[in-house]
């Protein structure tokens, strides 16, 4: 394909997903519609595509609609290359035409030159002051790809060498043990030797500072509340835990076991009658449910999709589920909550509420990892039961 083809080929994707249908579906369908396509071409329209919705409001404003076209055309237009993609010529979109005039970026309103929606605004202000513009700024480019060396099973300079063998190139991440950025092939990683001898896992940089910063010891026992398909669990085990998950809704976890298998840790899964019967635990983690604001990045379309009513159901899950875990910590333990959000109403203010009811909890430890080159938006805090 051209690459005005593909241009063509994410205008039609994307008017798919603006008519409610998922990224990944509009994606996988237009592949099965269109099997000519090779891996490249795909790859490139799915680029087109998440960078079209990471910046959906600003390039529909340079484009001078809100449909795929539009939008679409603001990004060539963003990148300087409409002459190039939109020259009617074979399978590239249709020339431009009368009523799609250019408009400058600087007469939109900041919502739109944030490419947030304009509700949202207060809560990035509230949350990171003056940092608000640039985390919005970061939330329109594209995400790094991190890896997590299992240490159960190996060292990162042995790592680096086999996913150097497969074509994957890496760098160690500052400060973070057995972090690594993949800096070449990321689409690879799935399919090197290293990944499916479950030598390294994917995860964000930020989450595994965050699991690291528990600070777990051989044997403690820990509860992952809200496991989902694992990725943290998975990280306490490699650091020596003895890791018990659950989840609300289990089939979240039936990836766990083959990953655990891959990775060479034992990983127990429960159902919710069970957890007051293995209680108390050394550790509970409630990694939220959230908005997750700090990774918008990787899924774009989830910014304009929240809704006020969404957020405030968010939150009432979160403020749920930190109850139920207060009495599973044993007396001296660790309760974490986690959020990928940088919100106050996930994180500070879930918080304060919590141990405004609950007195036999301190904070440790809270921060807030913004969304940055090294990782996503992460919030983190740590209580300790005292009585
Ligand atoms: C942020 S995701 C977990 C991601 C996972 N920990 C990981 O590292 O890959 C949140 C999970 O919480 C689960 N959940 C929602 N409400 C819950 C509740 N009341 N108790 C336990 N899990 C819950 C959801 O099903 C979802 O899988």
């Amino acid at each position: 394909m051209t690459p005005a083809a593909r241009v063509a080929a994410a205008i039609e994707v994307l008017d798919l997903i603006f008519e409610g249908a998922t990224p990944e579906k509009s994606l996988t369908g237009w592949g099965r519609r269109h099997r000519f396509a090779g891996s490249k071409d795909r790859a490139a329209i799915r680029d087109h595509v998440f960078q079209a919705l990471r910046c959906r409001a600003s390039y529909a404003w340079l484009g001078g609609a809100q449909s795929g076209r539009g939008v679409m055309l603001g990004a060539m237009r963003a990148a300087g290359q409409v002459d190039e993609m939109f020259s009617g010529i074979a399978h590239a979109p249709r020339l431009v035409e009368d009523g799609e005039d250019a408009r400058a970026i600087e007469d939109a309103d900041r919502a739109t030159q944030n490419d947030i929606p304009e509700w949202l605004l207060p809560h990035f202000d509230g949350a990171l002051g003056a940092d608000s513009d640039g985390v919005m700024e970061t939330l329109k480019t594209r995400a790094g790809v991190f890896l997590r060396v299992n240490a159960a099973r190996t060292d990162t300079m042995e790592t680096i060498d086999v996913l150097a063998h497969d074509g994957v190139t890496v760098v160690l991440v500052r400060d973070i043990k057995n972090a690594l950025q993949v800096t070449d092939n990321e689409r690879r990683v799935a399919q090197t030797d290293a990944y499916l001898t479950g030598l390294i896992e994917l995860q964000d940089a930020s989450s595994q500072h965050a699991m690291i910063s528990l600070g777990l010891t051989a044997g403690q026992r820990v509860l992952d509340l809200c496991a989902g398909g694992g990725g943290k669990a998975l990280a306490m085990a490699a650091l020596g835990a003895d890791v018990v998950a659950h989840d609300i809704d289990p089939r979240r976890m039936v990836d766990l076991a083959p990953r655990a298998d891959r990775a060479g840790v034992v990983i127990e899964t429960v159902l919710t009658d069970a957890l007051a019967t293995l209680a108390p635990f050394d550790v509970v983690l409630v990694d939220a449910p959230c908005s997750g604001s700090g990774t918008w990045r990787r899924t774009p379309a989830a910014k304009w999709d929240l809704t006020p009513e969404r957020l405030l159901e968010l939150n009432q899950i979160q403020a749920d589920v930190l109850v139920q875990a207060a009495p599973l910590v044993g007396v001296g333990g660790t309760l974490a909550y986690a959020t990928c959000s940088v919100f106050d109403v996930e994180n500070g203010d879930r918080i304060d509420e919590f141990t405004e009811k609950n007195g036999d909890f301190e904070v440790i430890s809270k921060s807030l990892r913004r969304p940055r080159a090294d990782g996503d938006g992460f919030f983190f805090v740590q209580l300790r039961r005292t009585t």
